[in-house]
């Protein structure tokens, strides 16, 4: 994915940071200058990082931390909280309104994506209730209509073009009138792009502003424009008063460092990115979530949202107080699993789990993993009740653990392995959990809408686990445990 090589390097230089044995300002520098070099190499702005580098260096003065504050995690968080400023300038400068006719206009070069975009954005909007339009005011390219016209036949979105009309800003005028008169309260304008930023092109952008009248204009980049990110946005903004930005081809394979440095360029939000060629491969972007996936911490709101639709309401409480004490327990970790499994593909249900990046799940891992479930299960069976609900995996001690091996035909190590991993999951969930602040600060509302319900599901029932899961080793696998 994009950005994935620059969310491995920042989080390397953390790692690093954090095996330290003593933590002093050589130590500091050196994992400030790892972050910036992986910025660099991702395409971000040199001023950019050089800010970023400044303010994180009066956030974070090494003498001024009292004794007993834990420094590496103040750094952490100062990280955190610069990426999360770039990429997240406030609101954007309009906020749709359901049942009020808006008019937003697409702007951006020749093939970053925006007549695409302006569908999947009218498709998304439809399926919320709007009732979308789309007008096509790019007259520049042969086709352009055409595409429109196609995309928004297979998403069932009214449209308006003109196969001989040459003139956009009469087309504009003339689309967003009609949609006007019949009710629609989100006027989608693709206007037209060429292949690099020139004069024609803001010209032409300025006077379909000015006719429409737009509520919102979006910046339409394509995330592999690299250092050259900066100054086309800002290009843009300087012609028309850009509100948002969406970035496209988040997909692919590109640096996608611009993306940061577009944000910067037009303060304005990101608010959507693409992440292929179909209508539905389109993804709210919400900044805080995405730092944490960058920084190797997952995803836990994205996580979190993927779990929540499953679980019991009545069981919220009981969980709910379970994961504030911190009790995260092996029938937990084990109930995670199975949950995790019912919910499609492996792979890209964890890339959004704290801490287990791409690079923690190689592919072909999968595979493997589903082959030793079987073990699991037969491990977990040979556990005791209070084993599984306890928060201290020293009470399964050597005898137990002989136990367990001889009573699930696995062999001593697969035990210990898995115990292992429930220790360091452990240990990552409170860490992530006070990195964020998630279980701390949420409101005990705001707590039980997001935690609990997929706990809970997570939680379902034993027999059902039982019935679902495999072995430790399998667990190991699937958890990327076993690959260091
Ligand atoms: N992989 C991928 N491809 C995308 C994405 N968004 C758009 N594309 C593709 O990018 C190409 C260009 O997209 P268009 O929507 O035609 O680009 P445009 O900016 O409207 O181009 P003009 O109308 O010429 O200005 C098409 O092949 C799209 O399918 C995305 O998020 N991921």
């Amino acid at each position: 994915m994009v950005l994935a090589q620059l969310g491995g390097s920042i989080s390397l230089a953390l790692r690093q940071m954090n095996d330290a044995t003593i933590f002093d300002q050589k130590v500091l520098n050196e994992c400030l200058n790892n972050i910036a070099r992986a910025l660099l190499q991702a395409d971000v702005q040199f001023k950019l990082v050089s800010d970023m580098l400044t303010n994180i260096k009066q956030i974070v003065n090494l003498d001024d931390i009292a004794a007993g504050h834990n420094k590496r995690k103040i750094i952490q968080q100062a990280i955190f909280k610069e990426l999360c400023k770039i990429l997240d300038p406030g609101k954007p400068s309009f906020t749709l309104m359901k049942g009020k006719p808006s008019v937003v206009m697409f702007v951006g070069l020749q093939g970053s994506g925006k007549t695409t975009t302006c569908t999947k954005y009218a498709y998304y909007h439809h399926k919320k209730g709007w009732k979308p339009a789309l007008v096509c005011a790019d007259t520049f390219r042969a086709g352009a209509f055409d595409q429109l016209k196609q995309n928004a036949t297979k998403a069932k979105i009214p449209f308006y073009g003109s196969y001989t009309e040459s003139d956009p800003v009469r087309i504009a005028v003339e689309g967003v009138e009609r949609f006007k008169k019949e009710n629609c309260d989100l006027i989608i304008v693709d206007t037209s792009g060429r292949h690099k930023q020139e004069a024609a092109l803001f010209e032409e952008m300025r006077q379909v502003s000015e006719a429409t009248k737009p509520d919102l204009v979006i910046f339409v980049m394509d995330s592999s424009i690299g250092q050259a990110a900066f100054d086309q946005a800002q290009a843009f903004k300087q012609s028309v008063s850009v509100g948002a930005v969406i970035v496209t081809k988040m997909d692919g394979h590109a640096k996608g460092g611009g993306a940061l440095s577009a944000v910067a360029a037009t303060k304005s939000p990101v608010i959507f990115i693409g992440t292929g060629e179909h209508m539905n491969e389109f993804e709210v972007f919400d900044a805080k979530p995405f730092v944490s996936r960058l920084l190797g911490m997952g995803d836990w709101s994205g996580f979190m949202d993927k779990i929540n639709e499953a679980v019991p309401i009545d069981q919220q409480p009981k969980y709910h107080e379970k994961l504030k004490e911190g009790k995260f327990t092996l029938r937990i970790m084990f109930e995670f699993v199975q949950n995790i499994l019912q919910m499609g593909p492996i792979g890209q249900f964890l890339s959004n789990i704290p801490g287990f990046n791409e690079e923690l799940m190689p592919k072909g891992n999968e595979k493997e993993t589903q082959a030793k479930r079987q073990r699991y299960m037969t491990m977990m069976d040979s556990m005791t009740n209070e084993e599984l609900d306890s928060c201290d995996p020293k009470i399964i001690n050597e005898s137990r653990i002989m136990r367990i091996a001889r009573g699930s035909g696995r062999n001593l190590r697969e035990v210990m392995e898995m115990l292992e991993e429930y220790k360091r999951i452990a240990k990552m969930l409170s860490n992530i959990s006070a990195l964020t602040g998630l279980t701390r600060n949420l409101s005990a509302q705001a707590t039980s809408n997001a935690f609990p319900p997929q706990m809970l599901k997570l939680m379902g029932g034993l027999q059902n686990l039982m019935k679902q899961m495999g072995s430790t080793k399998d667990m190991m696998g699937m958890l990327g445990g076993g690959k260091k």
